[in-house]
């Protein structure tokens, strides 16, 4: 099989439900090495319940996953890294043990973790940081080192849950764009889920669409990656307001089918 066209993650066929009613049916999803993929949807569409899937917290009542190639009953922890929804530091230690208890957790030594974690604390913004504890740095500080924690993990795969959802506009903003640099120069493979159009639009090579009762991925946009730097003055390029329209009008659709329904 030619490597350079296997997915690192492939679902498909996915369905799932809770208490007899369907959440998701029949849902496919590709995603390529060193691709940045967002997933928006509706408030209850099934965001969260297939990231369970995909991160291996909730067997799906059917449908197949591949990483690498390779079919998984579900993806072993080894294979990815998780970012939560909540801070997720840990009030009582210092912010260099904290970045690096990932990598303790799997078993790397505690001098070799803080000597990983010591390598990126600049580029994350967090130099001089390294003693302190979590209380004493902003919100968005804490979620570049819950980023941090992830990322040095240097996983195949990241997966994000709403990262920037309780942080304030401005530092929301700031955040993303840093983040667009970020991967700009490391080239993570990402699946984010996030109710921010801007921001799917701001980080991702491909947004999808999570929409309809049960859900399946009901619109795909490609987003152009080409020279531009993504900053707050790429939203407001023409191209890129026409698919902020195209998801908006998306979400719109579905939204209101469903109101329909009930
Ligand atoms: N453990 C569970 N037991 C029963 N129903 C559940 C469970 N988890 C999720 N659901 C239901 O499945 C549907 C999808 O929920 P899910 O949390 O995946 O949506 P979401 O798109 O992540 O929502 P949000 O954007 O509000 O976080 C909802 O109707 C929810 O009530």
């Amino acid at each position: 099989m030619n490597a350079s066209i296997t997915p690192k993650l492939r679902a498909s066929g996915l369905s799932h439900g809770f208490d007899g009613r369907a959440v998701l049916r029949d849902l496919d999803l590709s995603v390529r090495g060193g691709e940045f993929v967002s997933i928006i949807g509706p408030s209850g569409s099934g965001k969260s319940t297939l990231l369970s899937i995909l991160t291996g917290g909730l067997r799906a009542d059917a449908g197949a996953l591949e990483v690498d190639g390779r079919p998984v009953e579900r993806p072993d922890a080894d294979a990815f890294a998780f970012m939560p929804q909540r801070d997720v530091l840990l009030p009582w230690k210092r912010i260099v043990d904290n970045a690096a208890f990932g990598l303790q957790l799997r078993g790397v030594p505690r001098a070799e973790a803080r000597r990983r974690v010591a390598s990126l604390l600049a580029e994350f913004g967090l130099s001089g940081t390294e003693r302190l504890y979590p209380r004493q740095l902003s919100g968005g500080m804490r979620q570049r080192v819950a980023l941090l924690r992830t990322v040095v993990q240097e996983r195949g795969l990241v997966f994000l849950d709403e990262p920037f959802g309780a942080l304030d506009a401005i530092t929301r903003l700031e955040l993303q764009q840093w983040m667009a640099r970020m991967w700009d120069r490391h080239r993570w493979t990402v699946v984010l889920v996030t109710h921010d159009i801007r921001e799917a639009l701001l980080l991702s090579d491909r947004v999808l669409v999570l929409a309809g009762r049960p859900a399946g991925i009901a619109t795909q946009l490609q987003v152009p990656r080409d020279s531009r730097i993504r900053d707050r003055d790429f939203l407001l390029e023409p191209d890129v307001v026409r698919l902020e329209k195209q998801l908006l009008d998306a979400l719109a659709a579905h939204t209101a089918a469903v109101t329909e329904e009930e």
